[in-house]
């Protein structure tokens, strides 16, 4: 039974409405979120933002730097005004999830509600289910699938290759958004819709279904020879990932080309991915500062697009601070 659950006082008065099954709003309660005080300290506050929201041509509302931001600092951390559970959609009848919506989002208080109705929906099938589906980021609580709107996020427009970075942290709700490279004033700050290392034609296919427009970033506007290279790398970096799921067999050379790779590629976030293979292989071979240099890497781009709850960074935090104490190390010895 779906029902929509409200709190005016969640947040510090931001409110947030849920539209779940009465024992997950249960569960959703125990989080820290709900039932610490002190949890979302500093979440939901930014008295001056480093960037400035503008109308830019052909896209909508935008946020453009204003003022240098470096890699790894913060752009957002906000917590949800609306959680919808993916199962609602099929489980309930059209009608009965639109008015559902409907209430999710009268329930708000009057500021939210209006910060939620200023957001940009893709005309649809209704405003509030529009703007619903165009801001929505999709995030998994307890194995269950929700659809979360956050409104001072939801204006990041996208880019195939951004200068931003996001996670969910699911204790306090918050969703976070920090550079991924160093962005200068007049810069716009931009995240990625989808998976980046999707090629060309996938990626303007899912972005104009999806969300309605072509992309024209400087990646989907490449000669078509660059264009091709491009898919070429991302094609390489699938195999060479897929082959590094069995890492502890494969040679060092193979991850620092998938490094190579991504910078070419210029895709930074999921480069952490390629720098903790080489932590653990080297760590495998007995390098000890290799492995320690690979791991403060995978560390630093790993805490911006996993977060800093995110069972791989504890290894890689052992792993950069006493390589020799890994089991990876030990391993070797035996
Ligand atoms: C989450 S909203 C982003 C903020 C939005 N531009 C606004 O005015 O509030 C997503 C919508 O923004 C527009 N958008 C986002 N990225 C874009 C891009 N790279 N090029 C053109 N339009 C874009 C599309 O209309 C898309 O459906």
């Amino acid at each position: 039974m779906f029902c929509v659950f409200s709190s005016y006082g969640f947040a510090d008065g931001r409110g947030i409405s849920i539209l779940t099954t009465p024992d997950r709003v249960e569960s959703l309660q125990q989080l820290p979120a709900f039932s610490d005080d002190d949890a979302l300290s500093g979440i939901n506050e930014q008295v001056s933002p480093p960037f400035e929201e503008t109308e830019l041509p052909g896209r909508g509302r935008g946020l453009i730097a204003n003022k240098t931001l470096h890699r790894g600092d913060r752009i957002f951390a906000h917590t949800p005004i609306l959680m919808l559970d993916g199962e609602s959609f099929g489980d309930l009848e059209k009608k009965q999830w639109l008015e559902l919506e409907h209430t999710a989002a009268n329930n708000l208080p009057p500021k939210t509600k209006k910060m939620f109705s200023a957001l940009y929906g893709r005309p649809m099938t209704d405003p509030v289910s529009d703007r619903i589906d165009t801001n929505a980021f999709e995030l998994e609580l307890d194995e269950v699938v929700y659809y979360a709107v956050f409104p001072e996020i939801a204006r990041l427009n996208h880019d195939c290759r951004p200068n931003a970075a996001y996670f969910f942290d699911k204790q306090t709700l918050t969703h976070y958004v920090h550079a991924i490279t160093d962005i200068t004033p007049g810069t716009e700050i931009t995240i990625t819709y989808i998976d980046p290392h999707m090629p060309l034609q996938k990626r303007l296919k899912k972005l104009s279904s999806l969300w309605g427009f072509n992309c024209s970033c400087s990646l989907c506007s490449l000669h078509s020879e660059l264009s091709r290279a491009s898919d070429e790398r991302l094609g390489q970096i699938k195999r060479i990932n897929d082959r590094l799921e069995d890492w502890e067999t494969a040679p060092l050379e193979m991850a620092q080309t998938l490094i190579s790779l991504y910078e070419q590629e210029r895709l930074h976030a999921p480069r952490s991915s390629a720098y903790w293979y080489a932590a653990l292989i080297s760590c495998m071979q007995g390098l000890y500062w290799e492995t320690i240099r690979y791991a403060r890497v995978a560390i630093e781009l790993g805490l911006l697009d996993y977060g800093f709850r995110d069972e791989s960074f504890q290894r890689m935090t052992q792993l950069a601070e006493e390589p020799a104490k890994d089991a990876c190390w030990l391993a070797r010895l035996k």
